[in-house]
């Protein structure tokens, strides 16, 4: 049993005014890979540092496979953390920097050799046991800290944007390495990141926070079909899912000639979201929203046609062909039905 629980946890830096964590409520089974998310500074490090020990909370309780480990030394948890710098010893070999924990913990020689040939062995880096970092790459480095991590065997990793400082392409595939593994070792993984595509592709579920406070938490494919507010609605996606403000008449949102059916109930002015994909051109002269493309961006088997309406306010359309109208073209746009989603243009709360 190691699965995680923050149970009304806040935290309070000391001299702050508001909490940093507010009132977090958050499970993580066993075994399972949650990916928390949000934008620089909205407490992902800090949810992480609190979970590790190193920082203490202000209320509440964390568990770990059930035990209260509120206020455990870190070294009394059996988490593992994966810093974004990695944190290695310059002058150890690898081997040396992976056993590291091992010798402190006065494990025998033969099974740090033994545990340490068997992580090596996981993340190709058995070429590698005997240099020091600085003779590696980047992403070998990476990999000698999630060794690290690995010989420990512990309950939970933790991993604080560890491909922040690798290229784009090796963060790619490194991203799907350590979803790999995460998965053969069934080990509990909480992951920190800023970046959506990483949380959407690696996560089991992927928990969304805002200024300190939860906002969902649910596997990728319901956030981005079911945001349950326009923040989260804007947050995941790339490019982001169009967010308008329209007025409600005669329970029809009407967005500049795109028509929509309003919720039940709303009234005066919606917010509504409709993500790129979701658009269809309509016939110039028939209902739909009129835009002007400003920018084509090909990528391949389709394109994102960046528009602008005629009040200056900015969309993104998804083509799907190379057939598709060209910049400084007018034209008109309308919703797929169902695909539309309402919130609450004050609170930004789902509507439907
Ligand atoms: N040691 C500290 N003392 C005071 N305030 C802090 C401290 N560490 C973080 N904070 C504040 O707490 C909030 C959350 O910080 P945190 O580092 O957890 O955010 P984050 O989501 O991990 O951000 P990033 O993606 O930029 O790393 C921020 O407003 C930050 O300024």
């Amino acid at each position: 049993m190691s699965g995680v629980s923050f149970e009304n946890v806040s935290i309070v830096y000391p001299g702050a005014t508001r909490p940093s964590v507010d009132e977090l409520d958050l499970h993580i089974g066993e075994g399972e890979f949650l990916v928390l998310v949000g934008p620089s500074g909205c407490g992902k490090s800090t949810i992480l540092r609190s979970l590790a020990g190193l920082e203490p909370v202000t209320q509440g309780t964390i568990t770990i496979g059930g035990k209260d480990v509120t206020g455990l030394e870190p070294k009394d948890r059996d988490i593992a953390m994966v810093f974004q710098n990695y944190a290695l010893y310059p002058h150890y070999t690898v081997r040396e920097n992976m056993g590291f924990a091992l010798k402190l913990a006065k494990k025998s020689k033969a099974e740090i050799t033994e545990r340490v040939d068997r992580a090596a062995e996981m993340l190709d880096l058995v070429p590698y046991l005997d240099r020091k970092p600085k003779e590696l790459s980047g992403g070998q480095r990476q990999r000698v800290a999630m060794g690290r991590a690995i010989v420990r065997s512990p309950q939970v990793f933790l991993m604080d944007e560890p491909l922040s400082n690798l290229d784009a392409k090796l963060r790619v595939a490194t991203r799907a390495q350590i979803a790999k593994l995460q998965r053969e070792l069934h080990t509990t993984m909480i992951y920190v990141t800023h970046d959506q595509v990483e949380a959407m592709t690696m996560g089991d579920r992927v928990a969304v926070l805002r200024d300190g406070r939860l906002q969902q938490v649910a596997a990728p494919r319901e956030l981005y079909e079911n945001p349950i507010n326009a923040f989260v609605a804007g947050f995941i996606g790339s490019p982001a899912m169009n967010l308008f403000d329209a007025p409600v008449v005669d329970g029809t949102v009407d967005l500049d000639g795109m028509r929509v059916p309003a919720p039940a109930g709303a009234l005066g002015t919606v917010t509504i979201g409709v993500r790129p994909e979701h658009l269809r051109l309509a016939a110039q002269g028939g209902e739909g929203m009129h835009a002007v493309v400003d920018l084509v961006e090909e990528l391949g088997a389709d394109s994102f046609l960046h528009c602008s309406t005629p009040d200056g306010h900015p969309l993104v359309y998804r083509a799907e062909s190379t057939d598709h109208p060209r910049k400084g073209e007018d034209i008109r746009l309308a919703a797929h039905e169902g695909q539309v989603r309402f919130f609450d243009a004050e609170t930004g709360d789902r509507l439907r």
